[in-house]
């Protein structure tokens, strides 16, 4: 017997709206007993600009959790709380190891009713956290939405958190489409599963788009300097002033230090979904595609590596996270794809669907350069020039890296989540195209984009230029980040 293909409702996941709740985020609690949070947050712009953020809350009494009642008041609690942790943390010329009960004691009690972590997740800045501005209009449209909650007030703030939102309403409606197809594959319906494939690979192509907006409003200076400081979590932050994490306070006095990563869109669940349904397995960052041959070759068993994206989802809301482990288990788009390897048109489709998440995570790569390495290269020679002490725990904070002697602006700087950022997101990209059927498609997304240069490509046959898939196109290699696909 097969296992049952998952029905959204069973994980709070909208047919719409995808993994964004289907009920609005609350931008106020109603009951006015957390008017005192609310009131925080309302104003934490001035707090953390006036430098009493630290005060205020030192004064704030513990308030109870009884007074939630619908699960979007507690989303939107989580939420007030994570923005007053982090700015807590790190609004200061140090951060604080201390996070005081008034925040703590809350926030862990919502997050394990939510299951999720008691840290500024993707979930609390992104996805719980908006707000259309016309009621009547869709959420899918960057148009019509506004954040609730910044640190900074800025708009580049706002855009930064409003593009992912703005990707996940669009990339709703591909949740229930997928879903079909594993539904059709069962049947051995060709047909279905092709026409899946292709409305999915437009979605996708549609969501590049989206990502590549970033640049319109949010500035690179804006993002590195005033806002990636926020989003840092407390593991691995020795440099930025955190060697142990954070004390999160419960008056008992024995309490131990807790380690949490930062934000990261890597605990977004719908670019994991299109992984899951396409079949695209993510190896631990350094870890080759036939790792049982090489350890054979050495002798020797190599030690479990760290699998980033997978521990990502420790970051998830639990029935987003649940909701991923069941689709593993009944994906069977690859398969059936490569058991009909015969069928052009339906390989031409699942091709083209990696084609264009590889497309997207290239896009993601041309963000990450302009917006980290190459504001890290200059806060790095101008924070040599400048020196003084506290010049350089600020640019550590900005960087949330380590560094390195021989070069210091590439290969160890860590995103927020913590990871080696290049590497890993190189190799991710890579990774996606690894299940490509068709011959041709293989070699042009495995193509090794390391010397710089640009053509033409062609996604399945040659006379296949343009078309309904868009698999036609030309690529072009940058400096700094490898290959780029244009459409
Ligand atoms: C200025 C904007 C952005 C920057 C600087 C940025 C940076 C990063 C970094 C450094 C990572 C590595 C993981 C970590 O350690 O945090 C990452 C991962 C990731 N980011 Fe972004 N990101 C941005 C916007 C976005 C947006 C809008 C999306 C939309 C979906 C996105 C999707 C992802 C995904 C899916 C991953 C996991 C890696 C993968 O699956 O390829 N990012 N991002
Ligand atoms: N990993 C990114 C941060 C990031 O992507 C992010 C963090 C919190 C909330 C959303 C995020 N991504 C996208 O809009 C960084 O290292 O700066």
């Amino acid at each position: 017997m097969l296992p049952p293909v998952p029905v959204l409702s069973d994980y709070g996941i909208s047919e719409e709206y995808g993994f964004l709740p289907a009920e609005l985020p609350l931008e106020r609690l109603p009951d006015p007993y957390y008017n005192k949070w609310e009131a925080i947050v309302a104003n934490l712009q001035g707090l953390i600009l006036s430098k009493r953020l630290r005060g205020v809350i030192d004064r704030l009494p513990i308030l109870s959790t009884a007074g939630l009642e619908h699960d979007s008041e507690w989303r939107r609690a989580y939420s007030l709380l994570c923005f007053m942790a982090h700015g807590y943390i790190w609004a200061g010329d140090v951060p604080s190891e201390r996070l005081p009960a008034a925040v703590s004691i809350p926030l862990i009690h919502i997050s394990a009713y939510l299951e999720v972590l008691p840290v500024a997740t993707y979930a609390a800045v992104c996805l719980w956290n908006f707000k259309p501005l016309f009621a009547d209009e869709h959420v899918d449209n960057l148009e019509n939405l506004a954040t609730l909650t910044t640190f900074t007030g800025s708009i580049d703030e706002s855009w930064f958190y409003l593009v992912s939102v703005a990707i996940e309403a669009r990339g709703g409606p591909i949740l229930p489409l997928m879903l079909t197809a594993i539904e059709a594959a069962r049947a051995n319906d060709h047909r279905t599963v092709t026409a899946c494939l292709r409305a999915f690979a437009e979605r996708l192509d549609d969501l590049g788009t989206l990502l590549q907006r970033m640049h319109e409003s949010c500035d690179p200076q804006v993002f590195y300097n005033r806002i990636r400081p926020f989003l840092a979590g407390s593991k691995n932050m020795a440099e930025a002033g955190l060697p142990n994490g954070v004390i999160y306070e419960d008056g008992t006095g024995k309490e131990k230090y807790r380690q949490y990563s930062g934000g990261s869109n890597a605990q977004s669940s719908i670019i994991q979904f299109f992984d899951i349904i396409l079949g695209i397995e993510h190896r631990p960052t350094g870890e080759k595609k036939d790792p049982a041959s090489e350890s054979e070759k050495e002798g020797t068993a190599l030690p479990p590596k760290h699998n980033f994206l997978l521990e990502m989802r420790k970051y998830m809301p639990g029935p987003h996270r649940r909701f991923l482990e069941d689709v593993t288990k009944v994906a069977n788009l690859r398969d059936y794809v490569e058991a009909h390897s015969n069928n052009r048109e339906l390989t031409v489709a699942y091709d083209a669907c990696l084609a264009m998440l590889r497309a997207f995570r290239d896009k993601h790569i041309n963000i990450v350069s302009r917006y980290i390495i190459i504001k890290s290269r200059e806060s790095r020679s101008l924070s040599r020039s400048k020196s003084p002490v506290a010049e350089r725990r600020k640019m550590d904070i900005a960087t949330a890296s380590r560094q390195d002697k021989n070069d210091p602006s590439k290969k160890n700087l860590k995103g927020t989540g913590g990871t080696a950022l290049i590497p890993f997101l190189k190799q991710a990209r890579d990774e996606t195209g690894e299940p490509a059927i068709d011959s041709w498609a293989r070699r042009v997304m495995n193509r090794d984009f390391s010397t710089k240069g640009q053509g033409d490509f062609f996604l399945g046959k040659e006379e296949a230029t343009d078309g309904e898939c868009g698999l036609a196109g030309t690529w072009s290699i940058d400096e700094n980040v490898g290959g780029i696909c244009h459409y």
